[in-house]
């Protein structure tokens, strides 16, 4: 048997997912954390995310450095299995969740990695090209479940309000495109990007194919496989282009992808490591902190400038009833961007408010238009806008950002004005990429194609699930974790 076949066949099926280089947390405690990086991506829903098992755990911790030497050119050098102790910005020893392994069939042995055919699958969100694809783009948008949460009861309502909501909001869509061009840049940057990763990956003596799957406009994820199956790619590290995981961007594509994998038996043999959200990425915070760093000598009294990280919003109810990680990730990345500013000696006062709200419901607060009128009501003069969720330029960094808050500030007192670009191809953030998808590769395992049931989920609530995260890993959906957290607080 290959050694292919070999790491396909896992004892339960269970998908690799990391949070790369978890493990930084405040309190100076050291942290090895791949249970929870696995389980926080097992949220995405009751449908097919694995368990974590001990062993599983037991394999990380305990495969440590088995050295791989690919023979052919397609990957050169050697790379580690086990959990190797590393250091965080904060200075705290971790393990590289990348680097673990889910039980013996996962490994490979030098000799039998010789076939190997690697694929990158880039997943963003995409954008219409055209004004003409506003109103379409906004329909697949809104026709996805974790985008508009309706009840399991009221589903088959989803695609006639996604194509009413899709009309109503068009002609304002369509004002935004056109205002920075007339469509989107998004794909022309990923693309950019993925060919920057290549390249990188080349130079980290890695040969692999890398692909955009954008989740509703096009290239889409689905045409992204069909190329990755044509190709006969044997392992694939799946990287969304979003730092901080959400229900919403990772989420949603994830939860796409399995769907697309269970029902294809070479897809759902295919080894494959998804990297959840890479936000407190040594490359990916010190690339942001020279990016502000930078903008800041653009200001003649950079001491005083705020800076200002604007965050894309979600509705609160992702956070209060679903639990989606964003929030907290969110805050523990400007966190870490912060410490990595000070240590460079920048000690500027700092806020973080939320951007792009949409529709009637409660979304994060506070509101980054409500935070700019306050900040030059209270005297702020000099402010720099760090737009922190996404990796590209797109419409909410040129329209949103650079136009109507830029003008909002303006208007409520604040003379200068400054942006930090978004990160795209800077070299620095597209190496520490680069890196992210080597020390995964090896952790690499086939797609879960169990399916969990109500009454296996109902089991596990009585089963002394006592996080969140726990309850994600036993494929509770939503709904179900919500049923769990009311019981939890009702004593039961
Ligand atoms: C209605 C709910 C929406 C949620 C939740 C949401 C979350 C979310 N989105 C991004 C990043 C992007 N969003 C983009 C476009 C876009 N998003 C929504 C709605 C929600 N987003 C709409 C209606 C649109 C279309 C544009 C508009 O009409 O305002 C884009 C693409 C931008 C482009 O240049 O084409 C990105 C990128 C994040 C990071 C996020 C949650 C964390
Ligand atoms: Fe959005």
């Amino acid at each position: 048997m290959s050694a292919t076949a070999n790491s396909a066949v896992l004892p339960h099926g269970e998908i690799s997912v990391s949070r790369i280089r978890d493990g930084a947390n405040r309190n100076g405690t050291i942290a090895c954390r791949q249970s929870k990086s696995f389980l926080s991506a097992s949220c995405l829903s009751a449908e097919g995310l694995g368990r974590l098992d001990k062993s599983s755990f037991q394999a990380c911790q305990l495969s440590h450095c088995n050295p791989a030497v690919k023979t052919n050119g397609i990957l050169a050098g050697s790379y580690n299995y086990g959990p190797s102790p590393q250091r965080n910005l904060l200075g705290q020893t971790f393990c590289s969740v990348g680097v673990c392994t889910f039980g013996e069939n996962a490994l490979e042995s030098p000799s039998h990695a010789t076939d190997e055919k690697v694929g990158v699958l880039l997943l963003n969100l995409g954008g219409p090209d055209t004004l003409h694809d506003v109103q379409p783009f906004l329909f697949n948008l809104f026709a996805d479940p974790d985008i508009i949460r309706l009840p399991r009861l009221f589903r088959f309502l989803q695609r006639p309000l996604a194509q009413l909501i899709s009309v109503l909001r068009a002609p304002k869509s369509k004002e935004g495109y056109a205002a920075i061009g007339g469509g989107s840049p998004l794909r022309r940057i990923t693309d950019e990007q993925a060919h920057a990763l290549k390249m990188a990956l080349e130079a980290k003596k890695l040969l692999a194919n890398v692909y955009v799957g954008m989740r509703y406009w096009h290239p889409f994820t689905e045409e992204a496989v069909v190329q990755i199956k044509k190709d006969r790619i044997t392992r694939l590290v799946v990287l969304p282009l979003y730092p901080q995981f959400s229900i919403s961007t990772s989420g949603s594509s994830i939860r796409l992808l399995q769907s697309i994998f269970r029902e294809d038996s070479y897809l759902s043999r295919l080894p494959v490591s998804i990297i959840e959200s890479w936000y407190q990425r040594e490359g990916y915070i010190k690339s942001m902190a020279s990016l502000i760093e930078k903008e800041l000598q653009n200001f003649s009294n950079s001491r005083e400038v705020m800076i200002f990280f604007s965050a894309h919003g979600v509705p609160v109810s992702y956070i209060e009833d679903a639990g989606d990680p964003y929030k907290d990730q969110m805050e523990e990345c400007i966190f870490l961007i912060m410490q990595e500013l000070k240590a460079r000696g920048i000690d500027n006062e700092h806020t973080l408010a939320y951007q792009s709200r949409v529709g009637p419901v409660q979304w994060l607060k506070p509101y980054t238009d409500e935070v700019l009128v306050e900040l030059g009501q209270k005297g702020v003069k000099s402010l720099l806008a760090v737009p922190v969720s996404f990796v590209s330029e797109h419409i909410e960094t040129l329209e949103e950002i650079d136009m109507e808050y830029r003008e909002l500030a303006l208007e409520s007192g604040i003379e200068n004005w400054g942006r930090v670009p978004a990160l795209g191809c800077t070299s620095s953030f597209i190496s520490d990429l680069a890196d992210a998808v080597i020390e995964v590769l090896p952790s690499a395992t086939a797609m879960s194609t169990t399916e969990s049931t109500t009454k296996e989920a109902d089991t596990d609530l009585h089963a002394g699930i006592t996080s969140f995260e726990e309850a994600c890993a036993h494929k509770l959906d939503f709904v179900q974790i919500k049923i769990y957290r009311e019981r939890q607080q009702n004593g039961a």
